[in-house]
C-alpha cells in the first residue's frame, strides 16, 4: 500500500479536530468552490466523517458571473457523488440587485444558499475551506485599514450564521499543504481567476504582498500573523464579556446612565457604546468608529453639545447624566 502523503494526512487531522463532539449521525456540509482548499476539504471530509458517524455532504454554489461557472460546479456536485458525499448539490444563484460591491454581493448570495441548503438539510455543521494564509490575509488587510481588534482577530474556527454552525477546519493548515493533498489525490482543482485578478485588494495581497514579507521576514511569517489573530481573538473576546456586564450595569429605562459609563477603561465603553447602538437600530455594516466616538463625547468630553448622529437616521443626546435616543430626525425622545 502506498504511504499516505503527509499533506492529506494533516489536512485529514485537522477536519478529524474540527468535527469530533459534533452529533453523531449529523450531516456535515463542506462549501466548495472547486478550489484548492475546499476540494482538499472535502475529500478529507468524505473520509473522516464517516469514521466519527457523520454524513459528509457538498454544496457548490454558481454565481453565474463568468463562462463556465454552472458547469464547473455541476462537475464539483458530480465529483463529491461519486466521492460518496450526500447531498452533493450544485446551486444557482442570483447575485445582481443587491446591495454593496460585486464582491460583497456575491458573498451574500453565496452565504444565503449555502445556509439555506444547511438547513434544508438539517447539517449540524456548514465548513469551508479558508487556510492560515487566508487568515494572514485577512490580517494583513485588516491592519491596513485601521481595524480594531475585531478585525485583528481574524476569521474564527467557529461561528453561527443564522442559527447554523460554521466551522473553518483548516485555518491552521497552509494553502501549499491542501495544494499538495489535491496533487497527491489526483484533484484538479480550479483556479478562480478573481484570485489572481490586481483588482482587487485580497489578491494582490496573496501575490505581492505576503510574498515579499515572507522573503524578507521569513517564511514564520504566515503562521505568526495567524497566531496574532487567535491571541487577540481571545482578548477581543473577553473585553466583549465586559462590555455586555458594563450595558447591563448602565440601563435605565429611557437609556445608559453616563455614570455607569465614564470610569470605564475606554476599550470597555466603546463596546458598551458599539453595542447600544446596534441595539437601537444603527445597521452594523454602516456603524463606523467616528459615529462611536461622537457618542463618547456625549459621556466623556460634555460642553453641552448636540446629539450624535448614527447611520439608520438615529439620533443620540445626552440628557442630564443620561445618554437618550431620540426618534429618528425629529429630534423628540424615542422612550
Ligand atoms: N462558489 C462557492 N461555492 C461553495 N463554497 C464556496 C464558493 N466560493 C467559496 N466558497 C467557500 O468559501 C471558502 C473561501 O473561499 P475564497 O474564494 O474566499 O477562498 P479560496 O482560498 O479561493 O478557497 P478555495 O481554494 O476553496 O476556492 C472556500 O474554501 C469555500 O469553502
Amino acid at each position: 500500500m502506498a504511504a499516505l502523503a503527509p499533506s492529506v494526512a494533516e489536512v485529514r487531522a485537522a477536519v478529524r479536530r474540527a468535527l469530533t463532539g459534533l452529533p453523531s449521525g449529523g450531516t456535515v456540509l463542506v462549501a466548495c468552490s472547486g478550489g484548492a482548499d475546499s476540494m482538499a476539504l472535502a475529500a478529507a471530509t468524505a473520509f473522516v466523517a464517516p469514521r466519527l458517524g457523520l454524513r459528509p455532504g457538498l454544496v457548490s454554489v454558481d454565481h453565474g458571473l463568468q463562462p463556465g461557472s454552472a458547469d464547473r460546479a455541476a462537475e464539483v456536485a458530480k465529483w463529491a457523488a461519486d466521492a460518496g458525499l450526500h447531498p452533493a448539490q450544485a446551486v444557482g444563484v442570483t447575485v445582481a440587485g443587491r446591495p454593496g460591491g460585486p464582491e460583497a454581493a456575491a458573498r451574500e448570495a453565496r452565504y444565503q444558499a449555502l445556509v439555506d441548503c444547511a438547513r434544508e438539510h438539517r447539517a449540524v455543521a456548514l465548513l469551508t475551506g479558508h487556510t492560515r494564509d487566508d487568515q494572514a490575509e485577512t490580517v494583513l488587510l485588516a491592519l491596513a485599514r485601521g481595524a480594531g481588534p475585531r478585525g485583528l482577530a481574524g476569521m474564527p474556527e467557529r461561528r453561527e450564521l443564522a442559527g447554523v454552525p460554521l466551522l473553518r477546519p483548516l485555518l491552521d493548515v497552509g494553502r501549499e499543504q491542501t495544494r499538495a493533498a489535491c496533487v497527491a489525490l489526483g484533484l484538479t482543482p480550479w483556479d478562480d481567476p478573481h484570485n489572481t485578478d490586481p483588482a482587487y485588494a485580497r489578491a494582490r495581497v496573496r501575490h505581492d504582498l505576503l510574498p515579499e514579507l515572507v522573503r524578507v521576514l521569513g517564511p514564520g511569517v504566515v503562521a505568526n500573523l495567524a497566531r496574532t489573530a487567535r491571541l487577540v481573538a481571545e482578548d477581543a473576546a473577553a473585553l466583549d464579556d465586559l462590555a455586555v456586564a458594563a450595558l447591563a450595569a448602565a440601563r435605565v429605562a429611557d437609556g445608559l446612565a453616563v455614570p455607569a459609563l465614564t470610569d470605564l477603561p475606554p476599550a470597555v465603553r466603546s463596546r458598551v457604546l458599539h453595542a447600544w447602538a446596534r441595539e437601537l437600530g444603527a445597521p452594523p455594516a454602516a456603524l463606523a468608529h467616528g459615529h462611536v466616538l461622537a457618542l463618547d463625547a456625549l459621556v466623556t468630553a460634555w460642553h453641552g453639545q448636540g446629539p450624535a448622529h448614527l447611520p439608520g437616521g438615529l439620533l443620540v443626546a445626552r440628557r442630564a447624566n443620561r445618554l437618550v435616543a431620540l426618534g429618528p430626525g425629529t429630534g423628540t425622545d424615542r422612550a
